[in-house]
């Protein structure tokens, strides 16, 4: 239970993070009951008993229909650190996010987890995928999709409907997901980001279709994500509010270092 849960990764802390989420709600939902008040000093216990996790990329190469798309890509993204992949349609964002994945194989190289220790041992079991496809069923209900999600990461942490509050679709989980408008759509798939936790968020163009009030809390639930030691890695052709995330500019070969 550590969505927003620091460098909890090798030191877990139950509640804390739901806790935080809880209260980053209320910033926006003025109303909602206060919780746990002491989150915030759990989750700094957190982070100065846990082991530092790392994402790393060395050399990495991808490729589709046997082509080569890039090349001799590398990151290193400690807790709390962002990356914004950006570079021309056909660069690769969305195939090197597949890669990292682990949806599509490394042509070369290769990208690890250091620090995840035994809950987190790969990089594909640490990760919420966001693609371009949203990933729901139109003729289920958006609960029942958030549920199945749910169910099948497993890491419970916001119950369906405060997920729903979070991207401000509380009250419409009974809709068949279907029936959602675009944007709709695209803040009920971030809710599957909050209803399990990992610590590592692969993020496809994430706000995509969405309003300017819904990309401002999603950067929002992104920082809150790094504040307590998440890793994001976002492709995405429109600026996300991630102040100080590393950047890697693709579509050059081979793709440089990010700085
Ligand atoms: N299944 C596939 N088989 C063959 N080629 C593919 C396949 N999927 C993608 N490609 C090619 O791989 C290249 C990289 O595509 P990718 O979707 O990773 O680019 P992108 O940088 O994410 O683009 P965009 O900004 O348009 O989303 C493109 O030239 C694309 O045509």
């Amino acid at each position: 239970m550590r969505w927003f849960g620091a460098n909890s990764f090798a030191t877990p802390t139950a509640g804390v993070v739901v806790a935080h989420i809880k209260s980053f709600l209320e910033e926006f939902q003025r109303d909602k009951t206060q919780f746990c008040c002491d989150a915030k000093l759990l989750r700094r216990i957190a982070l100065d008993d846990g082991e530092s996790m790392r994402l790393i990329a060395e050399n990495l190469s991808g490729e589709r229909g046997g082509e080569a798309v890039f090349a001799g890509v590398g990151f290193d993204l400690a807790a709390g650190e962002s990356l914004t992949v950006t570079g021309p349609n056909g660069a690769g964002k969305s195939t090197l996010l597949r890669v990292i994945a682990g949806l599509l194989p490394t042509a070369a190289g290769n990208v690890r987890l250091d620090g995840g220790g035994e809950e987190w041992p790969t990089v594909a079991a640490s990760s919420h995928y966001l693609g371009h496809q949203n990933a729901m069923k139109t003729a289920l209900s958006v609960a029942e999709n958030l549920r199945f999600w749910q169910d099948f990461a497993g890491q419970p942490q916001l119950g369906v409907g405060e997920a729903l509050e979070m991207v401000g679709l509380g009250g419409l989980d009974h809709l068949p997901y279907g029936y959602l408008s675009t944007g709709q759509r695209r803040r009920a798939a971030i809710a599957k980001l909050l209803v399990s936790y990992r610590p590592i968020w692969l993020l496809d163009e994430p706000t995509a279709g969405l309003d300017k009030a819904s990309e401002a809390q999603f950067s929002a639930l992104m920082r809150v994500h790094l504040e307590d030691g998440g890793i994001v890695i976002a492709a995405t052709h429109l600026p996300l509010g991630l102040e100080g995330a590393k950047t890697l500019e693709m579509g050059g070969s081979p793709s440089p270092m990010p700085c």
